[in-house]
Order: structure tokens, then sequence, then C-alpha cells
């Protein structure tokens, strides 16, 4: 790991990835900045390191500084396991959607609570597999404890939070058809993005807490009443909105503290291989760090 800035410290409890339009973060204190290396290669930059009232942030824009990655491309294995490294325990991850809904308008906020896939299996979504087998439940992919904490901290910010929404992962980077939006509405999906998956699958496997903050943008291009989402239009409301956003995030790292959760115990019924396998290692690639307290099933 390299470091350059201030007084550094090397550690961080709270993660925040940044979407479109979120490739800074102002207002931490102390900040550094860390370079990571991961055995899931690089991630998506340099890693910004602050303090906001008693939480350590890690900041991560997912996409980049000046957005050079594709939502196919993001490094999310590298992302989450160098949240990991650092010691984060929870992840608020923000992201631009459309809007599949009348009732979500373009400037609304959204706490996510249910994630559906429609990407297309290309994206490697997993930490394991490799000599090492685990299941995780994701019946709930965002952290129960810290949406009610983001839900509140948000409707004190911004004028319009919705507390629950379906997030349809789409592969991209083309925007939909009418006809799969209509689709997609008619599945009962309230917005859609591209960056959501495989990031939340792989937040569980690491067993962090994972919060979603949705900005939302656009119609997608299913309104009569409003033009087809475009690029620019996204990048429109989201400079808008990002202000809010920001201080959505820096409020509840400000009103927030660390605390345990059932998400830092995901794997305690999840692996099935062997545990002499798992003790012994070489069998499996799965790093050290995400093996650290794992133990079996049966
Ligand atoms: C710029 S429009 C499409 C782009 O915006 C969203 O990114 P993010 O989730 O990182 O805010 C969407 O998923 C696409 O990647
Ligand atoms: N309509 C849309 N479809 C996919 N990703 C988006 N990000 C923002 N708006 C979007």
């Amino acid at each position: 790991m390299r470091e350059s800035g201030g007084a550094a410290f090397h550690s961080a409890d709270l993660g925040i990835i940044g979407g479109s339009g979120l490739y800074a973060f102002d207002g931490l204190q102390d900040v550094t900045e860390a370079e990571l290396r991961t055995p899931y290669g690089d991630p998506s930059g340099p890693l910004v390191l602050g303090t906001a009232g008693n939480r350590r942030i890690a900041f991560l824009p997912r996409h980049g500084r000046g957005h050079r990655i594709a939502p196919s491309q993001v490094p999310a294995r590298a992302n989450i396991y160098a949240l990991k490294s650092l010691g984060v325990r929870e992840v608020i991850s923000v992201s631009a959607v459309g809007s599949l809904r009348g009732d979500f308008a373009p400037g609304d906020m959204v706490v996510l609570d249910q994630l559906f896939d429609r990407t297309s299996g290309l994206r490697p979504a997993s930490f394991f597999g490799d000599g090492m087998v685990a299941h995780v439940s994701m019946a709930d992919p965002y952290c129960g404890r810290l949406r009610p904490l983001l839900e509140r901290v948000a409707a004190g910010e911004h004028a319009t939070v919705h507390g629950s929404g379906t997030y349809c992962c789409i592969e991209g980077p083309q925007f939909s058809t009418r006809a799969e939006s209509e689709v997609f509405r008619s599945w009962g999906m309230d917005v859609i993005g591209m960056t959501a998956l495989p990031e939340a699958k792989l937040a569980r496997e690491a067993e962090l807490c994972y919060a979603g903050l949705a900005l939302v943008t656009d119609y997608d291009c299913w309104h009569p009443g409003h033009a087809s989402v475009d690029a620019q239009g996204v990048a429109e409301i989201m400079e808008a909105n990002v202000a809010a956003a920001q201080r959505v995030v820096m409020r509840f790292a400000e009103t927030s503290r660390p605390a345990s959760c059932g998400c830092h115990r995901a794997l305690d019924k999840a692996i099935m291989t062997d545990s002499q396998i798992i003790r012994g290692g070489p069998e499996s690639t799965v790093p050290t760090l995400l093996r650290g307290r794992i133990a079996p099933v049966g």
C-alpha cells in the first residue's frame, strides 16, 4: 500500500462507494490517499481516507476519477477487498438510477431494499468457488440495520426520500429498450441501474453491512411525458443533487457508530468446503483476509 497526504491512518470503518457524479467527497478531515493492490487487481482508483464525526471514512469512486470505467469493467472484487483490507465494516453505495414508476421522480432519493439481477453473468461475482465453496444468503441484499438509519438522515436532509425500492441491475452500457423498460415495470422493479451487482453480493461475502442510496435521475424510456434517458441528462441531474447525497452520507457518518451486525457473520452458515482444505490453504485461492474467521458448515 502506498499512502500520500497529511497525518495518515491506515484504517477505516465506513466505506463510501461513489457512483456517477460523485467522484470526490468534500468535508472530510485529516485526508490521506491510499493506493491499494489486491489479489483481484487494482481498485477503481486511490482510496481517499479521512474522518467525519467519530467515523473513519474510505471513499472510492467506482468509475474512477473522470469516469473512465464502464459498468461491466468496474473491478468490484478489488473495490470490496480494498475496503475490507482497511478494516471497513459498513459500506454506503451511492448510485444514479432511472425511475420505473410514476411516483419516483428525478431528484428523489431511494434507500434501496431489493435487487434484481439482469447482468449477463460475465462480471466476476464471487470471492469463492476456486477450492473453497460458499453460498451466502442474498434474501435481503441491503443491511436491515443500516437502512432505517440512512432513511432517517436522508429524510432530514432531502425533500423526497423513499424508504424502499427494488433496483434492477442491467449489464449496460446501453440504456434499456422501451420493451425492456415496460417488462421491468410489469415485474415490479422500481429503479434501474448498471452497478449494484455484483457489488452487493461481494459485500455480503466479505461480511460487510451494505446500504444503497440511489438518486433518481430520469424516467428511463417508458414515461410518455418525459424524454428517454441520456447520459447528459443523468449528469445534469446528478450535478444538481450530488451535494445533497454528500450531506446525507456526511450526516450518516457524524450521527452513527460502528456496531456489530448479522452481516458480519454472513459466512457462518455458508461454507461447504472441508475445514482441512480451508486450514491447509494451498487448495484454496481465497485470500486469507476473507478466510480469517471461517468455519465450514456441519
Ligand atoms: C451516466 S448514466 C449510466 C451510469 O450511471 C449509473 O452509474 P452508478 O450506479 O455508478 O451511479 C448507472 O449504473 C450507469 O453506470
Ligand atoms: N435509466 C437508467 N438505466 C440504467 N442506468 C441508469 N443510471 C441512471 N439512469 C439509468
